[in-house]
């Protein structure tokens, strides 16, 4: 009798090499080769229950810095500290066994240098276990990728709408409308990936932008807000559970979890006043 084998989780490797076959990108011949690859799906999660539900049925989870509004009320990201995210990381570990965890490194913990980013990434994938970060930006970011990869830190890139960048791009606007601006996105897209970036997340552009970036690229793009024809899907968690209140439009509400809890407790507040909670099977005799 030999014991369970131990579930391992996906790995940066296997989620690298999930670009999918699209047909602008690849000859007949070598579509013939290779079939075209299966999306990845992604989700955020920030608790070790929610990482359980999504482990059952992810490839990948993100511990999002979206984490500091969604959870915490903050009105932007930029308020998110490295310690948060550590602590929220720690609990996702505890509740996924299969799915890739990525975390999002926090606004001002990796921009200032190659080596902040490098002292600030080694703590998070210390302290929590993870395989890999997640950090904003394009062409600028490039230097820092290429030296957090060549060092053992798989890197996850995210370009168009950067949301750390909200008070120089003046809020959450959608990028690409301006056709002018897709060399800027094309460059970004190709620095990360040149710098060894495993994957990329393309948020808040156009659909044309966005399939010109999976194209121009041969890692994964992984979208939201962007085109079905990126190599993944990601969303907010809460978002899609319809959890939070006022979303972005590129969210599809796949349950009403916040209806569900909005009537379960108002029939404990009921069943309170009423006294009919507790009833005889929840006491002790
Ligand atoms: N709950 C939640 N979901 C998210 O997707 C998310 C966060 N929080 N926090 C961090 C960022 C911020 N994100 C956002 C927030 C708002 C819009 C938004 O309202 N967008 C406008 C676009 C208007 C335009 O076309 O320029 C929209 O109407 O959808 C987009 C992305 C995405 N991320
Ligand atoms: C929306 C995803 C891509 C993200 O960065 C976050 O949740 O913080
Ligand atoms: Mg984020």
């Amino acid at each position: 009798m030999s014991a369970q084998a131990p579930i391992r989780r996906i790995t940066v490797p296997q989620i690298a090499a999930r670009k999918g076959a699209q047909p602008a990108a690849q000859s007949a011949a070598q579509s013939a080769v290779k079939p075209a690859a299966e999306p990845i799906v992604a989700l955020t999660a920030y608790t070790a229950p929610m990482a359980a539900l999504v482990d059952a049925h992810a490839d990948l989870i993100l511990v999002g810095d979206s984490l500091g509004m969604v959870v915490h009320g903050m009105p932007s990201t930029l308020g998110v500290t490295l310690e948060m995210m550590i602590l929220h990381g720690q609990a996702v570990m505890r509740g996924s066994s299969r799915a890739l965890v990525v975390i999002d490194m926090p606004f001002g913990s990796y921009e200032e240098s190659p080596a902040q980013a490098f002292r600030n990434a080694a703590r998070v994938m210390a302290e929590t276990g993870c395989a890999a970060v997640k950090l904003e930006g394009g062409a600028q970011m490039a230097e820092t990728i290429a030296f957090l990869t060549s060092r053992g830190i798989p890197v996850m890139a995210h370009i168009g709408l950067t949301p750390q960048a909200t008070n120089v791009m003046g809020g959450f606007k959608t990028q690409g409308r301006d056709e002018s601006t897709w060399p800027a996105h094309l460059a970004d897209a190709q620095a990360v990936a040149e710098a060894g970036a495993f994957a990329l997340v393309v948020e808040g552009v156009t659909q044309a932008l966005a399939d010109r970036i999976t194209d121009s690229v041969t890692i994964p793009t992984i979208g939201i807000g962007a085109s079905a024809r990126c190599d993944g899907q990601i969303l907010v968690l809460d978002d899609m559970l319809g959890l939070t209140g006022r979303v972005p439009r590129f969210v599809r509400k796949f349950g009403d979890l916040a209806a569900d809890a909005d009537a379960a407790i108002a029939a404990y507040a009921a069943a309170v006043r009423d006294r009919s909670f507790p009833a005889e099977d929840h006491v002790y005799r």
